[in-house]
């Protein structure tokens, strides 16, 4: 099994009574990346963020770009998810555009982000990504967000990407986000339009 960040501190979702201890043997049969990190797997978290990565592929907005991003562990403060790089996202080197980086910094923290606040619109205010080594077409990028902290008005995340194939840190961005007064819009179904 590939490493991701065996050096995360333990971690917990004590609200919640569906946490499953991970332990290396998969999560109800999947395949869970968190598993190395053993820490507390929260499956309601998970299926709802599953939810909202799902709604991204039916939109024809820039966030259609997030619809092959593929959610595998979420604990209250972390969304691991994977994605298999394709021609969409790469440069002409071949490897992953430094834009689309930025854009899945994006993404994926504000939905980290989100599996806590979702009765507050938000807005990005800042986002940075730093780039140590290409990710390569046909590699997968594993994607560990973690919300440092979710105050009144402002939420503060970063991620890292590591490249499966040797689980080197690739990429690692931040993501400071305005949490508004108001209420996020929602569809007639109830699902959240944060975008
Ligand atoms: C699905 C799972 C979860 C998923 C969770 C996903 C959450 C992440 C969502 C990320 C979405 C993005 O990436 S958004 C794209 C990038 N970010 C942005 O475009 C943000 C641009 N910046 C802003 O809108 C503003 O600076 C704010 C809202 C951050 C802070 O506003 P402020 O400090 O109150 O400043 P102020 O000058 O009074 O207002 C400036 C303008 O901000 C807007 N604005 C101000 N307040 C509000 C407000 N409550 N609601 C709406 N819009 C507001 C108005 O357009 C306003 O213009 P006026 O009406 O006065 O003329």
């Amino acid at each position: 099994m590939d490493k991701i960040d065996s050096e995360q501190p333990l971690q917990s979702c004590s609200n919640n009574n569906k946490n499953t201890v991970t332990n290396g043997d998969g999560i109800n049969g999947t395949n869970a990346k968190c598993l190395e990190n053993k820490r507390i797997h929260n499956e309601d978290l998970l299926d709802q963020v599953k939810q909202d990565f799902d709604n991204l592929k039916d939109i024809q907005n820039f966030n259609r770009i997030g619809s092959m991003v593929v959610p595998i562990c979420a604990t209250q403060d972390q969304l691991v998810c994977e994605m298999l790089v394709s021609a969409e996202h790469v440069n002409s080197k071949g490897t992953l555009h430094g834009g689309q980086t930025a854009t899945l910094t994006d993404i994926v923290t504000a939905r980290a982000i989100g599996m806590s606040v979702r009765d507050r619109g938000m807005a990005s205010i800042e986002i940075s990504c730093s780039y140590f080594l290409p990710v390569k077409l046909d590699d997968t990028v594993i994607i560990t967000a973690n919300v440092l902290k979710v105050g009144r008005n402002v939420a503060f995340a970063e991620c890292e990407f590591r490249r499966k194939s040797d689980g080197k840190l690739a990429a690692k961005g931040k993501h400071t986000v305005a949490i508004l007064p108001n209420a996020p819009p929602v569809t007639a179904s109830g699902q959240i339009i944060q975008y």
